[in-house]
């Protein structure tokens, strides 16, 4: 019987930031930094990714720890306190980027769920996938309703596309308890891995579902909701084709990449969620491991 993985800050902070970097590494990728190129991006590479995720992980801990030890306040009180220490990270990640937007939707995602294992942790809870997901949407109650719909003049993209288009971007998905991910990415992965395709190829097919599925704000952003119905099309189509198991499969990825580079379009939204599928198919792993939690008897451990 093998030991069941003990879930801790380490392991956790080093699940987020392997999860950053399986993603950025996954090559080709349709308009995104990859090891081939940097897709639609002018301002970014994969040296900068890289830095962005090493400044990213130590974070990953402090939110876990911080669920930990909060894991009794109620949920909707959780965010507000947890929001500034995401926003620190934000910084550092701008710091290691010299100002660029590498992963801010990873740093809200990855933040999220690395601080509601800390708080199923703290409960004596195993963390699995859904129940991380579901604890998410509980600190996320509401979410869209108060910063979206009832906010004030929109302050970024993401809030203008919600007035503009009803599109809700990372919020909605977090609220949702990462619907598109647990009704698209971790199915696409979970049925390639039993067909015994290795972890890449794998992580193909879920990228394949994410373009078309998501409701990628980044897409909308740059070319308007036309390149969001141009990219999902385009992925049904691969998908009915056969997806990773069609032979021409790779090809057809290089050259989604070149016509969504020319169209000066990038799915910065789905590479974010297929970072956080990974990410999730490590507790499952540690799920299936029979992994478990010391419950405290006192309430949340530090
Ligand atoms: C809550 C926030 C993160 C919301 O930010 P915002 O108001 O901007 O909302 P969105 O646009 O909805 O999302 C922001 C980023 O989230 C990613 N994203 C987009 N669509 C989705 C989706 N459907 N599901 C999940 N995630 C989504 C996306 O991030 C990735 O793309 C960025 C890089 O691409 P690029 O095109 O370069 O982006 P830009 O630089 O913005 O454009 P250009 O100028 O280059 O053209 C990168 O961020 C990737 O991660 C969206 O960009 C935020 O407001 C917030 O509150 N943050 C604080 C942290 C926090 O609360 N943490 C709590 C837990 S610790
Ligand atoms: N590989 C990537 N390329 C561009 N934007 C991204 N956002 C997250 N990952 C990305």
């Amino acid at each position: 019987m093998r030991r069941p993985a003990i879930l801790d800050t380490r392991r956790v902070a080093g699940w987020g930031h392997e999860a950053l970097i399986r993603e950025v590494e996954l090559s080709p990728k349709p308009g995104l930094v990859d090891r081939f190129n940097n897709g639609a991006h002018d301002d970014m590479d994969l040296a900068m990714f890289r830095a962005s995720a090493a400044a990213i992980e130590p974070w990953l801990g402090v939110f876990f720890r911080f669920g930990r030890r909060e894991c009794e306040r109620p949920a909707v009180e959780f965010l507000p306190r947890l929001r500034p220490q995401g926003q620190a990270c934000e910084r550092a990640m701008l710091r290691a980027t010299g100002g660029v937007n590498t992963h801010k939707g990873s740093v809200f995602a990855l933040g999220l769920l690395s601080a509601a294992a800390g708080r199923l942790t703290g409960r004596g809870v195993s963390a699995d996938a859904d129940g991380l997901c579901l604890e998410v949407a509980a600190i996320c109650d509401g979410l869209v309703s108060r910063e979206l719909r009832d906010g004030g003049p929109a302050a970024t993209a993401g809030e203008r596309l919600y007035r503009e288009h009803g599109l809700p971007g990372a919020r909605g998905e977090a609220a949702s308890g990462f619907a598109t991910v647990r009704r698209h990415g971790l199915p696409a992965w979970r049925r390639a891995r039993a067909a015994g395709h290795g972890e890449e190829a794998a992580l193909h097919a879920v990228l394949l579902n994410l373009l078309a599925y998501n409701q990628d704000t980044n897409l909308v952003a740059r070319g308007g909701i036309s390149a969001l119905h141009f990219v999902q099309t385009r992925a049904r189509a691969l998908l009915d084709a056969g997806g990773i198991d069609a032979a021409d499969h790779l090809a057809e990825m290089r050259r989604l990449d070149r016509e969504m580079t020319e169209r000066h379009i990038s799915p910065g939204g789905s590479a974010d969620l297929l970072a956080v599928t990974w990410f999730l198919s490590r507790f499952s792993l540690y799920q299936d491991d029979g992994g478990r939690v010391g419950s405290s008897a006192r309430g949340c451990v530090d």
